[in-house]
């Protein structure tokens, strides 16, 4: 991470998808636009298990992410993240759901200065276990209906409120959009993590300002 002025852990944090995002281009151009509109976080979510696709990617996204100072975090891939960063992409980072291996291995592997995320659904008790082993910041949710993770748990919003007590950043996920950010936000997310709210449409400069317009003033 080459700019120590971006503050990554408050803010919009725009997730990746192959269905909405299907080629090279499509993808760099819209991760373009949403850092052209001011992302405090990207996340490469590929699901495709085909490696060196996602390896293509994933360097393509770090170079555009490096030349905006925004870190680029790796969905479930700690080989991935550890490439990037050996290769020199140091703002490269790591989200690791329950199923996608352990928190405190992924820290020793990247180090202490790397951004680790967890999935915590609606538990604080993951939540205990994610800050004990070392993340970086605290993902809950799904808050509202997703068309992206329809199957995600449900989580209500008053559980961020509860898990400040962990004192890391809280990302509020599931159906995050321009309607419902505000509720999210006021509940305690400090940062608003979201598929379609930025990627479903056309061009995601546009949503990712209008977030974040409603989010600035509420930032201390
Ligand atoms: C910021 C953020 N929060 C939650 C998730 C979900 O991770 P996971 O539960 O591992 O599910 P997949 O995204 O891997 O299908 C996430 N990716 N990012
Ligand atoms: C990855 C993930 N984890 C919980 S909900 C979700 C998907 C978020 O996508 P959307 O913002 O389109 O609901
Ligand atoms: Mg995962």
């Amino acid at each position: 991470m080459n700019d120590k002025r971006h503050d990554w852990t408050r803010g919009v944090y725009a997730i990746t998808d192959a269905q909405l995002l299907p080629s090279d281009r499509q993808l760099i151009e819209a991760c373009r636009a949403a850092l052209n509109g001011g992302l405090a976080l990207l996340q490469y979510r590929d699901k495709s298990g085909d490696l060196s696709h996602r390896l293509r990617q994933a360097l393509a996204l770090a170079m555009l992410c490096r030349n905006y100072s925004v870190p680029l975090i790796i969905n479930d891939d700690l080989a991935l993240a550890r490439r990037l960063r050996d290769d020199g992409y140091a703002g490269v980072g790591l989200h690791l759901g329950q199923e996608d291996g352990s928190l405190r291995q992924a820290r020793e592997v990247l180090g202490p200065e790397a951004i680790i995320g967890a999935t915590c659904h609606a538990r604080l008790d993951l939540a205990e276990r994610a800050a004990d082993e070392g993340a970086s910041y605290l993902a809950f949710g799904r808050f509202f209906a997703s068309k992206t993770k329809p199957e995600a748990p449900p989580a209500t919003l008053d559980l961020l409120a509860e898990a400040a007590r962990f004192g890391l950043p809280r990302v509020a996920i599931g159906g995050i959009d321009i309607d419902n950010v505000s509720q999210a936000r006021n509940a305690g997310a400090e940062l608003l993590a979201t598929v379609h709210g930025v990627f479903g449409g056309e061009d995601p400069e546009t949503p990712v300002r209008e977030l974040n317009a409603r989010l600035n003033s509420t930032y201390s």
